[in-house]
């Protein structure tokens, strides 16, 4: 048996039944099983791209089977989903991903369960991959449901990002957007200004971001600028929410910055690296403690690091009443806009997610607004498109604050940043694409205080 396939099993069972985060557990069991790089590339794809299209896969095995996927014992389920992303997408030969699929069976499941397998592959082996297609596309109930197996989303997240495109006038771009979902993005680093150039970083140029780049392939701790921690891998869209504010107006010397919710430290080093150049200093706060040991961490490059509180966000305008002069509020959020990067993502998360974490963006908008000195910044950032995580929040928010939180014309900032013209349409805020940016789908709106 190929250890890329058992490694890819195991992981995408752990994700199945234990919660576990793809991103996390296989890089430990790679370096474990110290592959070669290209079979570690190999585990990689299988993992990541089972993981993603495991959507539109179920509907092939339902159809093969002969039964609902919720009929098939969940192990030898993922073990079929494996093969089919070899079969479907990857077009390794019949024999080669049944074999192995009927030897992985067999480690985690009966001897019928193993014939089934066979049965089941040699079903979908006898049909090209395109008539599989065609196949489940005839099964679809509606629009919605067509879009859902044709790009592996579930359907409840398709209609949040048409929603979320109509509103910026680009309903037009859906399937763009599923599909660039389904691409695995570019590594993309960033150089802390004041430790690093983007010059020694050697690395393609970036996309859009000012102090960013783009490693084609390769270990990011091979550039020795990451190993020192003055670099840091980064999506392009955080690193353009932190300048949109760090870069908003000119810094005075001494002023207060908070990132309320920094964990596990990205922006946070992005923020103190601008605040350390303009001499004002930044406090990084998060709830979780084992989060906030990451912002330390990532703030032990600085020196003087800067202080990392434990602290629920919810409570900053009780015990630091009008004391900030920025606050970055990257807030908990669906991650909707992230999902090229997390391939299991889009299957963890409910509607009911949604409406749990808009509460929380809420209460951490209103105590950011109180904790913000009169005339301050404040940037709401989410790292997703869903309209309850952003428009309406801002303006539940404003209204809530009794309108001393002001929405300020973020487009302008945002683009004065970028190295490239974003084509953002003419709104308050700034909704980055993925298809359109190669950015997540960032979320920035910023404010003042109205005194
Ligand atoms: C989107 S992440 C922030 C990412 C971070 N800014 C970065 O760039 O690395 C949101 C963070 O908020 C934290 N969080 C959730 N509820 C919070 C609260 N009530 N107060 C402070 N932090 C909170 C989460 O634990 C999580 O680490």
């Amino acid at each position: 048996m190929q250890p890329a396939r058992r490694i890819a099993l195991d992981v995408i069972m752990a994700v199945r039944a234990d919660d576990a985060y793809a991103n996390l557990l296989l890089p430990t069991a790679l370096q474990r099983a110290r592959l070669s790089d290209a079979d570690a590339a190999f585990a990689t794809e299988l993992c990541y791209g089972t993981l993603r299209l495991r959507g539109y896969y179920d509907r092939v095995i339902a159809l093969a089977a002969g039964r609902s996927t919720d009929k098939i014992d969940p192990p030898i389920l993922d073990v079929l989903r494996l093969a089919c992303h070899q079969l479907l997408s990857l077009r390794v030969a019949d024999h080669a991903a049944v074999d192995e699929a009927v030897s992985l069976a067999k480690t985690v499941g009966s001897n019928s369960a193993t014939g089934f397998v066979n049965g089941v592959l040699r079903t979908i082996t006898r049909t090209p991959a395109s008539e599989w297609l065609d196949r489940v596309l005839a099964t679809a109930t509606d629009e919605d449901d067509r879009l859902a197996a044709l790009y592996s989303h579930p359907a409840w997240v398709i209609r949040a990002f048409r929603q979320a495109l109509a509103a910026d006038d680009r309903a037009d771009e859906l399937e763009e957007l599923l599909a660039a979902d389904n691409v695995a993005p570019q590594v993309s680093l960033v150089a802390l200004p004041g430790l690093a150039t983007v010059e020694e970083l050697d690395v393609h140029p970036a996309a859009v971001s000012p102090v960013g780049g783009i490693l084609e392939g390769g270990d990011p701790l091979a550039v020795p600028a990451v190993r020192r921690g003055a670099a840091r891998v980064q999506d392009e869209g955080s690193q353009l929410a932190a300048l949109a504010l760090s870069r908003a107006r000119t810094v005075t010397p001494g002023e207060k910055w908070l990132d309320l919710c920094a964990g596990p430290g990205g922006k946070a080093a992005l923020l103190a690296a601008e605040a350390a150049v303009g001499g004002a200093t930044l406090t990084a706060a998060e709830v979780v403690p084992a989060r906030a040991g990451l912002v330390r961490s990532a703030l032990s490059v600085f020196d003087p690091a800067p202080e990392v509180w434990v602290l629920d966000g919810t409570t900053v305008g009780d015990t630091h009443p009008r004391e900030f002069d920025r606050i970055l509020l990257d807030a908990p959020c669906t991650g909707l806009g992230a999902l090229r990067r997390r391939p299991e993502a889009r299957w963890r998360k409910r509607p009911r997610d949604v409406a749990d974490l808009a509460e929380l963006q809420l209460r951490l908008l209103v105590a950011a607004a109180e904790a913000l000195a009169p005339g301050g910044l404040l940037a709401y950032v989410t790292c997703s498109p869903h309209l309850g995580e952003t428009r309406v929040a801002v303006q539940t928010a404003t209204r809530r604050t009794g309108g001393r939180l002001v929405p300020i014309e973020s487009a302008s900032v945002v683009q004065s940043v970028a190295v490239r013209d974003l084509d953002l349409p003419a709104t308050n805020h700034v909704q980055l694409w993925p298809h359109r940016h190669g950015t997540d789908a960032m979320f920035i709106q910023l404010f003042t205080t109205s005194d």
